[in-house]
């Protein structure tokens, strides 16, 4: 029983602004094209992309749900590029993230997205793994392909448990 505790907080682009951007139409730039018949959500998140020969990848994870209370035993991070996440439905998940001090994850928190969120985690952001709660689900994932080793992982000696 970890005696660590980590409460789940509702997203927002404020409190989510020092780990990348929340993907939002709610306040967006956007603009009617195809003649009126779409409007574009414009230039939601920065993609970062670093590293030697870098490219962007479109791909879909399907993931499984995890059980609340959750003991976090984990984070990793990117250090060659940024991760969005965007599900495909309507869908319970969780984003956590944390600071960075001295090459380890600190002051970890754990949001809760609402309806139509997503996020970007910007490059090098330390995070727990995609999160989804309550029922498998698809996300629509942009991240960075290319050379090098792009993933870095943080096992805590102690974990967090997160409470619904
Ligand atoms: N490893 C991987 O592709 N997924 C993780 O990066 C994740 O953030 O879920
Ligand atoms: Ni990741």
């Amino acid at each position: 029983m970890s005696d660590r505790l980590l409460p789940i907080k509702p997203l927002s682009v404020e409190a989510f602004a020092p780990f990348g951007q929340v993907i939002t139409t709610d306040g967006a730039h956007h603009y009617p094209i195809n003649a009126g018949m779409t409007e574009r959500y414009h230039d939601l998140a920065r993609v970062e992309l670093g590293g030697v020969h870098p490219r962007p990848l479109i791909s879909i994870f399907r993931g499984q749900p995890y059980p609340l209370p959750l003991d976090l035993r984990m984070v990793e991070r990117h250090p060659l590029g940024s991760q969005a996440f965007y599900p495909l439905a309507d869908t319970e998940w969780l984003v956590i993230v944390a600071e960075d001090k001295a090459g380890l994850p600190v002051r970890i928190r754990a949001f809760r997205p609402a309806r139509g969120q997503g996020v970007n985690i910007a490059m090098n952001t330390w995070h727990g793994v995609l999160t989804p709660l309550g029922s498998p689900a698809d996300f629509l994932v942009v991240d960075r392909g290319g050379e090098g080793n792009n993933l870095e992982e943080h096992v805590f000696d102690r974990p967090w448990r997160i409470v619904g």
